[in-house]
């Protein structure tokens, strides 16, 4: 399917909105871009970057006409934005983000929406530790998942015509419920982030002496931990307020499986260590075997981006068509 919008209103301008920018600019999605942020900083570094055609501090100015409006602010801002920019959303428009938690989003969103506005939340399943107008880069999203959850009362053509945007961007899309999506992010990418945070947070706190040691010393594999613990405190800090239930049910897994690993330590049990760690090792190997056969090598994925990773999807669709 042909793809293209006359305006897209991103709302929010970080790693994700200006990545978006210019994958929609260099695929000719788009004819107009305008681009509305909370600070005055923010917009001008935008401007600089020319990542848009319109500038302004006024979501509900950024929206107006918009055909395709993508709210890329943290989750945390959704409800008074969404607010903000209801009365002024264009009749047929699609309203859509990128926000990485999907069952808040429909509750907080969902009751500003207009009628002859169709809401479709997205998450592109891609990003990096890095934030703000001038992380984006076009390549981004090639070969990497993209999760619509539309509800029922979506209709399926919509839901077509915004999957098609991001297949132009280079994205796999895939339909499913919000709060299947919420579960399976908790343990792929919530949880991971928790770990590493409390990893790094951990050798913040030794002494002195010893913590010099360790960031003298420190090898890659804890070198992969403080790279996911640089990521945006803000974007991150909404996550966790927001995916709760799910993180706190994947957590409880998590602690389960720590305390077992934790007794076949203590106990010198080298059959169960050695059990685990080939499980393990074959989930590694057929991750990295599917992104090979998904790279979207047209879209020239920067090098030091790790490939793109096979989510653990339960095909399930939540009302939706199979966009
Ligand atoms: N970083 C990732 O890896 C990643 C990946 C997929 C999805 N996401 C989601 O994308 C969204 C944006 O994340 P990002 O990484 O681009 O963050 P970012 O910090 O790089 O950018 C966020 C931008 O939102 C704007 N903003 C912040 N508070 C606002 C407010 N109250 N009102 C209006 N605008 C506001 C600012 O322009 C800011 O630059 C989040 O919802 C996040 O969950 C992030
Ligand atoms: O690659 C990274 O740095 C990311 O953290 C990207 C990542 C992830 O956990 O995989 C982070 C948050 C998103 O909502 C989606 C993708």
């Amino acid at each position: 399917m042909s793809v293209h919008f006359r305006k897209l209103a991103l709302i929010g301008i970080g790693l994700i909105g200006s990545s978006i920018a210019l994958a929609a600019r260099r695929q000719g999605l788009v004819d107009v871009i305008s681009i509305a942020t909370r600070r005055h900083d923010t917009l001008e570094e935008a401007r600089s970057l020319g990542l848009g055609d319109i500038y302004t501090l006024d979501a509900s100015e950024a929206v107006r006409d918009a055909d395709l409006v993508i709210l890329c602010a943290p989750v945390g801002a959704y409800g008074a934005l969404a607010e903000a920019i209801g009365p002024a959303l264009a009749k047929g428009a699609i309203l859509s983000d990128v926000g990485s938690v999907k069952e808040h989003v429909l509750k907080v969103v969902g009751p500003h929406v207009p009628e002859g506005v169709e809401f479709i939340p997205g998450h592109p399943l891609a990003g990096t530790e890095h934030s703000g107008p001038s992380a984006g880069f076009a390549e981004l999203f090639a070969g990497r998942w993209c999760v619509l959850t539309p509800g029922p009362e979506i209709s399926p053509s919509q839901t077509e015509r915004l999957a098609a945007f991001w297949r132009a961007m280079g994205s796999d899309v895939e339909c499913m419920d919000a709060a299947h999506h919420d579960m399976v992010l908790a343990i792929t990418s919530h949880v991971p982030h928790l770990i590493a945070y409390n990893i790094v947070g951990t050798v913040a706190d030794l002494e002195a002496d010893t913590k010099s040691e360790v960031i003298k010393f420190s090898a890659s594999g804890f070198r992969d931990f403080t790279r996911i613990a640089a990521s945006d405190p803000v974007m991150w800090r909404d996550v966790f307020l927001t995916n709760r239930d799910a993180v706190l049910e994947m957590l409880g897994r998590f602690n389960e499986d720590l305390s077992r690993l934790q007794r076949a330590v203590r106990t010198g049990d080298g059959p169960a260590l050695e059990a685990l760690f080939t499980r393990t090792r074959t989930i590694r190997r057929s991750i990295i075997n599917a992104g090979q056969e998904t790279a979207a090598a047209d879209f020239g994925r920067p090098h030091d981006t790790p490939p793109p990773v096979e989510p653990l999807i339960v095909r399930d669709h939540g009302g939706g068509d199979d966009a």
